[in-house]
């Protein structure tokens, strides 16, 4: 019988930075709050197997060391021995780490964000020496020869550093029979796996690891893979692949933004709208409320009661701790960033309702402060132009403030269908079409055309009847022609029938007289 070895590979539960879609490398980010769940999963269905093991490798990053931690746990396994090491670390992404993934497609295509996430063997642009990111400025790598020391690297550059650990230290362990564990990151774990399974420079562009989910190997007594599978359900495995192959799409943009993404201008502009119309609103029907009591109480003091009801609205949402809106700017899920936290804001914002109220009450009124109304559209103005070019700061007290608007919830991707705009355009067009063309019809024509091809019976029911040959309705002030043709027609109709011909026997209708009722 062939003797085999278990191996498991897992991928850290997602970190911080996955979450936010950066590229992360030897960024020391910590799991996520969904990460740590992932890496509990993972334990749980290794412990569900029967899956237990004798010594664990993982890197020096703390994603992977928490991760181990948390699968430890759930097996009960804080006994086993713990190899930490450089060499497991994440491929450094150079340049990349710490910018966003679909950000990154946006600006130089998703192609070329796919060769400098998977291809083989081109690296993204290198590291600064000054980087904040450069690990020969950091502790952990402080031992190490500097030249060892990545500043950017392809995958093959990351088998390259990884191979020499499998070989020196992790396949003795192996080799040995004991059950190894191997925790790292998705780029360290496909170098491996490129490794082990030989596949092809081109081929190994297609392979994702998700994050949390065991990974077993089965390898022969040359340590050769016989066999692999997920130790988690297929569609639950298939789900997290897909999900970081489209981790360097740009149209994941706007759903993987956070929620600090900034709000539009259009949005922007018609929350200013909203509060405006939201306080003309709420001062009609206030002042209703006195239209037969006190009105000249309130046509006196129109303003004071203004001002007043702009407080009133603004104690229960800008000013209040719990929002950080106004109620324009909550009705477009939109919101200030950050919130009106520091008292300079908040007095900042109580004084443009003093200056509001100052505005309306003088400045409009009297003449001789027309230059300081002028001086103030004006800078309204400018603060507008600035804001169409920036897209922020609508308003001067959000300027002097410094408060941006964001959006409360990432927006969300909406599917557009243009089946039903097609149809609205079809339809639109037909009814065009032949709002322009009925016009041109003429009724008569139309309805002596139709009768000159219908039956005799209607005919004869028509010529029998007492009512207008033209109108169909009962023959008011009946009149009939002064030639040939025999029937009868209202006056109106007849009118219109002069020098045409009668829609019933086509005779020519010089002209009408009123109909003559025979004495008998
Ligand atoms: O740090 C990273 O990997 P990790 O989350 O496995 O440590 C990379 O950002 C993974 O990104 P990639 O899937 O685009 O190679």
């Amino acid at each position: 019988m062939i003797k085999t070895h278990k191996i498991v590979l897992v991928r850290h539960g997602e970190s911080e930075w996955n979450q936010k879609n950066l590229f992360c490398g030897w960024y020391d980010a910590d799991l996520s709050e969904k990460g740590i769940e992932e890496a509990k999963q993972a334990g749980k269905w290794l412990k569900e197997k029967g899956y237990t093991f004798d010594v664990a490798y993982t890197s020096v990053l703390k994603r992977a060391v928490k991760t181990l931690y948390h699968i430890q746990e759930e097996l009960d396994l804080h006994w086993i021995p713990i190899y930490r090491h450089w060499r497991l670390n994440e491929r450094m992404y150079g340049a990349l780490q710490g910018k966003n993934k679909s950000e990154t497609a946006a600006k130089y295509g998703e192609d070329q964000v796919k060769i400098w996430r998977r291809a083989y063997d081109i690296p993204p642009p290198q590291l600064e020496d000054s980087s904040e990111h450069n690990p020969r400025n950091d502790s952990k790598y402080q031992h190490l020869d500097k030249r060892v020391l990545p500043l950017t690297e392809c995958l093959k550059d990351t088998v390259e550093r990884a191979l020499p650990y499998w070989h020196d230290s992790i396949v003795p362990s192996i080799r040995s029979g004991q059950n190894v564990l191997i925790c790292a990151h998705g780029n360290s774990l496909r170098a491996l796996i490129k490794y082990l399974d030989k596949v092809p420079d081109e081929e190994i562009v297609e392979l994702n690891l998700p994050t949390g989910i065991p990974l077993v190997y089965v390898l022969d007594e040359n340590l050769c893979p016989i066999n692999h599978y997920y130790v988690a359900p297929d569609d639950v495995v298939q789900k997290a692949i897909d999900q970081v192959a489209n981790q360097g799409k740009a149209k994941n943009l706007i759903i993987t933004m956070n929620e600090q993404m900034f709000a539009l201008r259009t949005p922007q502009i018609d929350a200013n709208q909203l509060d405006e119309d939201f306080h003309s609103y709420n001062w009609e029907i206030f002042s209703s409320l006195f239209r037969h009591s006190y009105s000249h109480l309130i046509h006196s003091f129109k303003h004071e009661f203004q001002l007043f009801l702009r407080l009133l609205t603004s104690y229960h949402t800008l000013l209040s701790s719990k929002s950080s809106a106004t109620i324009g700017q909550q009705l477009l899920q939109i919101k200030y960033s950050p919130s009106l936290q520091t008292r300079r804001q908040k007095v900042l914002y109580l004084s443009t309702f003093a200056f509001t109220y100052l505005y309306e009450k003088f400045l409009v009124d009297y003449r001789r402060l027309l230059p300081f109304q002028f001086i103030y559209k004006l800078f309204l103005f400018l603060n507008f132009l600035l804001f169409l070019r920036r897209g922020t700061y609508i308003n001067l007290f959000e300027r002097f403030a410094r408060l941006k608007t964001v959006h409360d919830h990432p927006p969300s991707l909406r599917v557009l269908d243009y089946t039903y705009m097609k149809r609205e355009l079809i339809w639109h067009t037909l009814n065009e079409t032949l709002g322009t063309i009925i016009p041109f019809i003429s009724s008569l024509k139309a309805r002596t055309f139709m009768r000159k091809h219908l039956s005799g019976t209607i005919m004869n029911r028509l010529e029998q009847t007492d009512i207008c040959s033209v109108c169909d309705q009962s023959i008011v002030m009946p009149h009939e022609s002064m030639g040939e043709c025999k029937h009868y027609f209202c006056y109106v109709c007849a009118y219109s029938l002069i020098q045409q011909s009668c829609p019933i026997c086509f005779k020519e209708i010089p002209n009408i007289k009123p109909k003559e009722f025979s004495s008998g």
